[in-house]
């Protein structure tokens, strides 16, 4: 007949045992393991007279870096309380939500308790909206097609660098352009064509504008950038350096070649006193006098002149 005591012992293991989580004991000084329930059994193997680190970890040599032992006890020595901290197990490999609190054994020593429950599936979930959120933000300021941001993100950003110049008291100028007869070119090579085309030309604005340019695509075959702390003969220089680009550019598709060219309209604001708004419809003028005057040509509005 077993005693009280084994009695007790055994009633406190069974529960344990019938966890879904896992549940050790390890020596706070050697390490040694001194219970691991049915669960962590199951998941790590019988213990044996092995360490916590040698049983539960993979490649240890020693106590594990991240081991939690110093953050259980005070200066004195005393146990400090419960600790909560998640981690990604190097055996299994998936995510516990781990309990850690130090305690007396029975026979006096200092032990560490942790009970480790798997919340993997919860990681991956929130590892899919997180993943969801940053694509949803992508496909609020990103044109899909070309990768250059849409007009929204031009807004956003463009009101910012405004604010910015002026307070510096920078210029700022924008460049507006729309491929030219973009209808016949979708005509001819089809929309998979035209749609190469587009992506081609926000290949060019990518490669040739600074990093706190904004190139941005308006919609159908109209794009416009910003360019902060940008002169009106400078923005003039870029435009033409983009449109000898765009009429340079030798697109294949199947056995053709497409070719094309932009109209560019070309203003700028000293100090960013002008709106975005402003700045877009005045560089619209020069673009359309740029199409009824040639085409691949670029218009200068000069600069923006408030309150005339
Ligand atoms: N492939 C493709 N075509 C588009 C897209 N968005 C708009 N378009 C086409 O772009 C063409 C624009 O034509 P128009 O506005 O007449 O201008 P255009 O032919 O370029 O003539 P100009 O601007 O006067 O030189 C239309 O045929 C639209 O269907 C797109 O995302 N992909």
């Amino acid at each position: 007949m077993p005693d009280n005591q084994s009695v007790d012992r055994l009633a406190i293991e069974t529960v344990l045992d019938s966890l879904d989580a896992l549940v050790y004991v390890a020596d706070m000084d050697t390490h040694e393991l001194l219970f691991l329930n049915a669960y962590g059994r199951e998941k790590w193997g019988e213990p044996g007279a092995r360490k916590c680190w040698q049983v539960l970890q993979k490649g240890q040599t020693g106590p594990c870096a991240f081991c939690t032992n110093p953050l259980l006890l005070d200066e004195e020595g005393m146990p400090t309380g419960v600790y909560r901290w998640e981690f990604r197990n190097t055996l299994t490999g998936r995510w516990y939500q781990c309990r850690d609190q130090a305690t007396r054994w029975p026979d006096g020593r200092l032990v560490r308790i942790e009970i480790a429950t798997d919340i993997s599936d919860i990681k991956d979930l929130q590892d899919q909206l997180t993943q969801a959120q940053r694509q949803a933000e992508q496909l609020a300021n990103e044109d899909a097609l070309t990768g250059l941001a849409n007009r929204r993100a031009l807004f956003a950003l463009g009101n910012a660098a405004l604010e910015q110049a002026r307070r510096q008291r920078h210029p700022v100028a924008l460049i507006s352009l729309d491929a030219d007869h973009f209808k016949q070119i979708n005509d001819r090579f089809g929309h998979a064509g035209g749609d190469a085309v587009l992506r081609a030309l926000a290949g060019v604005l990518k490669q040739h504008t600074r990093a706190a340019d904004v190139a941005a695509r308006l919609g159908g075959e109209e794009f416009a950038i910003l360019l902060p702390a940008t002169g009106l003969d400078e923005a003039r220089e870029l435009a033409e350096r983009l449109r000898a680009k765009i009429e340079a550019l030798r697109l294949s598709h199947g056995k053709e070649t497409i070719l094309v060219t932009c109209s560019f309209g070309v203003t700028a604001s000293q100090n960013g006193e002008a709106s975005l708004d402003l700045l877009l419809n005045t560089a619209d003028i020069a673009t359309y006098r740029a199409k009824s005057t040639g085409r691949n040509r670029i218009e200068d509005q000069g600069w923006v002149q408030i309150g005339s």
